[in-house]
């Protein structure tokens, strides 16, 4: 879970809403709640990259999403999952913190 520690120390575990395109691509990949962890939007957008065979043949820790909702989401045409902060950065922009 994505956990931010306050000021006291009181450990609050972070929801996100992602904004509306975003959430519509995490619901094609089988999400049913418009509130997530960051851990769940993650395996979500797994499921979608996997289900759209976006991902390289040949070298599967590459994403292709030009032509995909996902490359418009993100502004890229193309990644590695090896590259998780800059990952993170293009995702975070498209969600929204919530206190649960
Ligand atoms: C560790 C994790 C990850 C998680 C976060 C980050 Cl910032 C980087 C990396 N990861 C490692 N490879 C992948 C992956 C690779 C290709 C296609 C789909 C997923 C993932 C991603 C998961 C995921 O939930 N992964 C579960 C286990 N994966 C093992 C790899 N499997 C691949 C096996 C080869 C064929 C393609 C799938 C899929 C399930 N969610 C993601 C979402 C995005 Cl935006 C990007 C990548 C992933």
């Amino acid at each position: 879970h994505f956990l931010v520690l306050q000021r006291d120390s009181l450990p609050v575990c972070v929801q996100v809403r992602p904004k509306v395109e975003f959430g519509s691509l995490l619901q094609h990949a089988g999400a049913t709640k418009d509130v997530f962890t960051i851990k769940e939007v993650m395996f979500y957008l797994g499921q979608y990259i996997i289900q759209r065979q976006l991902y390289d043949q040949n070298q599967q820790h590459i994403v292709h999403c030009a032509q995909d909702a996902l490359g418009r989401v993100l502004g890229v045409d193309s990644f590695s999952v090896k590259e998780p902060r800059v990952l993170f950065a293009m995702i975070t922009k498209n969600l929204e913190a919530v206190r649960n």
